[in-house]
């Protein structure tokens, strides 16, 4: 109050005008190290732009002026090639930061998300039992509208024979990925850049293009392997072998769909 009292009205402008610009400066920087928190490509750039600023420190410090002048290109030229490069993950970025929450748009009742879970628990359970191959991708807080668009979109209610139809072999819809937004399912035979990374030699296409997607968004990714019918999640750039029992509670934790986390966790196997 003392502080207020001596503070004249240009001095509080002046403080309210710092404090929002610092708030501001914030909000950007937690969006930007969230979104290189969860992609690893992105994540990788952060290194090597930490890297060349730290070259640029050490070439003034110490008057190295032709290496100075090389960084200076590479960072020049850098800001164009990073643009370009990472013209997907800027609009991620910036999707993000005008949504709110991207899981659950409208308000569910938790009795409506048990029916949804039993409805993919049944599916995916039959997929593997079957072993048809599949790839369903739930979309969590970064948009997947780009893969969504390499697809066929569906936009229908999430329905076991609705997996089980898009999967099986015979259809045109068949190759590629499910993409769930919500409590849709947005589209199928979506295409996902491969992973680079060195995987045994079990794992095929289908499993690189898992990993690929979760590599570059924080989305989720059930795969179930044609070969052996098995169950696995792809989440941050890792493949995560899910036994059937605990495929409910893997997918309930997950995906964070209730508050409390353990409604729905035994399985409720067809
Ligand atoms: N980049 C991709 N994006 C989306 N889906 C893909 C991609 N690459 C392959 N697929 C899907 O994976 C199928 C091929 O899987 P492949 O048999 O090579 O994989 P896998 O990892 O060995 O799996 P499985 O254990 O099921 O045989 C394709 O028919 C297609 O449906």
């Amino acid at each position: 109050m003392w502080v207020m009292n001596n503070m004249s009205w240009s001095q509080i402008i002046n403080f309210l005008r710092s404090s929002i610009d610092l708030i501001a400066v914030w909000f950007i920087l937690y969006y930007v190290i969230s979104m290189f928190k969860t992609n690893m490509k992105t994540m990788q750039l952060f290194k090597g732009v930490l890297f060349i600023l730290i070259v640029k420190l050490i070439t003034s410090v110490l008057g190295l002026t032709t290496l100075n002048y090389l960084v200076d290109s590479i960072i020049n030229w850098g800001v164009l090639a990073m643009i370009i490069i990472f013209q997907p993950e800027i609009r991620t970025l910036l999707e993000k930061m005008g949504q709110t929450k991207m899981t659950m748009k409208k308000e569910i009742s938790d009795d409506e998300k048990e029916r949804l879970m039993d409805e993919l628990v049944s599916a995916i359970t039959t997929l593997s039992k079957e072993q048809t191959g599949a790839l369903i991708t739930f979309e969590r807080t970064q948009s997947l509208l780009d893969y969504i668009n390499t697809g066929t979109k569906i936009n229908a209610d999430i329905k076991s024979e609705l997996f089980l139809t898009i999967f099986w072999e015979g259809t045109p819809l068949h190759d590629g990925a499910t993409i769930i937004q919500g409590d849709r399912v947005a589209c199928a035979a979506a295409f996902y850049p491969p992973t680079n990374k060195e995987l045994s030699p079990k794992y095929g296409a289908r499993h690189r293009a898992a990993i690929g997607i979760s590599e570059i968004t924080d989305s989720l990714t059930v795969v179930v392997s044609e070969e052996t019918g098995t169950i696995s999640f792809a989440m941050n750039g890792e493949l995560k072998k899910i036994p059937t029992k605990e495929l409910r509670a893997s997918l309930v934790n997950e995906l964070n769909w209730f508050k409390s986390g353990d409604e729905g966790g035994q399985a409720h196997e067809s």
